[in-house]
């Protein structure tokens, strides 16, 4: 519920409503369509004049975000695409803001998945209810996407865009990065990475290229190797191990499925997040208490 009594909901459906009505179609150059680029400015634009000082320091124009900040963003993370989803991903993507995420990922990609103008317009939808929500939104792989919606970052792997090309384009929109290894963490955050997302944590259906599965054993070992920057685990991630994931010093849960296969995509979102929360003020408690055994 936003401030001013309004639900995430309702205002998805103004969104959706506001995208339905359909004008004649002109293509610019790049294939998109004058109405859809003006809807997404207009859509962008309200959300900048509305939106918290907290969107406005992400959206890049106070600097790079700060690890602090970041941690707190990263403590429940929906990565979602259309095809992740048992019903409308705008619905699921609501949904799981109402119930705690803090941030979303649009990774639309593998067949069945949207492309073109069905694409950009599902991303500046989930772009703005993030915003409406006090969430993130990072857009997965595509720079292109990421700066026509004005995301608030990009997510990319091993197999992607060097980090540092990614950086160069992206300016001081967010940048995660997918790693395992120490090596590849440092030379990820080297080159501008504001997160890292390690992982499969667990075995995983929903990526099936994944890399090996690592168990909660890598968190730790990144941690004892001096990787101190701000880490999402991801893969396999239920509510049953959210807690296991934050022990191994993780500062949040990325998960697909967990949420967008739930039948209450709030309710799962919901245990999530208070799984999370109380597994990171257990490990604060016991940091502090060792600090105070010095
Ligand atoms: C938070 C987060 N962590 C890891 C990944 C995986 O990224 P990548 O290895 O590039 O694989 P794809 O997701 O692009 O298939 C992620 N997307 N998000
Ligand atoms: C995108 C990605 N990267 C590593 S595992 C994974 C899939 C996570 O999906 P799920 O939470 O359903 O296991
Ligand atoms: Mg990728």
């Amino acid at each position: 519920m936003n401030e001013d009594g309004t639900s995430v909901e309702a205002i998805a459906g103004e969104i959706v409503r506001g995208y339905m009505r359909e004008e004649p179609r002109e293509k610019d150059g790049m294939g998109k369509s004058k109405q859809e680029v003006n809807k997404l400015k207009s859509v962008n634009q309200g959300l900048i004049d509305n939106g918290t000082e907290e969107n406005r320091e992400c959206v890049g124009i106070h600097g790079r975000i700060s690890s602090d900040r970041m941690r707190e963003y990263l403590q429940l993370y929906l990565v979602v695409g259309s095809v992740d989803c048992k019903e409308d991903p705008v619905k699921v993507v609501s949904e799981a803001l109402e119930g705690g995420a803090t941030l979303v990922q649009f990774r639309e990609k593998g067949p069945g998945s949207l492309t073109g103008e069905a694409r950009l317009e599902l991303a500046g939808r989930l772009r703005a209810l993030c915003h409406s929500a006090g969430a993130l939104f990072i857009v997965n792989d595509d720079v292109e996407l990421a700066l026509a919606v004005d995301a608030d970052g990009v997510h990319i792997g091993q197999e992607d865009e060097a980090a540092d090309c990614v950086r160069a384009r992206i300016g001081e929109r967010i940048l995660g990065v997918s790693a395992i290894t120490a090596c590849e963490a440092r030379s990820a955050i080297h080159q501008g990475a504001d997160y890292l997302g390690i992982g499969p944590i667990y075995p995983t259906s929903s990526k099936k290229d994944a890399r090996a599965v690592q168990g909660p054993q890598v968190l730790k070992t990144l941690r004892a190797q001096g990787i101190a920057a701000p880490i999402v685990g991801i893969g396999g991630i239920t509510a049953a191990r959210a807690a296991e994931v934050v022990s191994a010093r993780a500062d949040g849960v990325a998960v697909i499925s967990a949420i967008t296969q739930a039948d209450d995509a709030q309710g799962a979102a919901a245990t999530l997040k208070r799984e999370v929360l109380r597994a990171l003020a257990s490990s604060s408690s016991a940091s502090a208490s060792q600090g105070s055994e010095a």
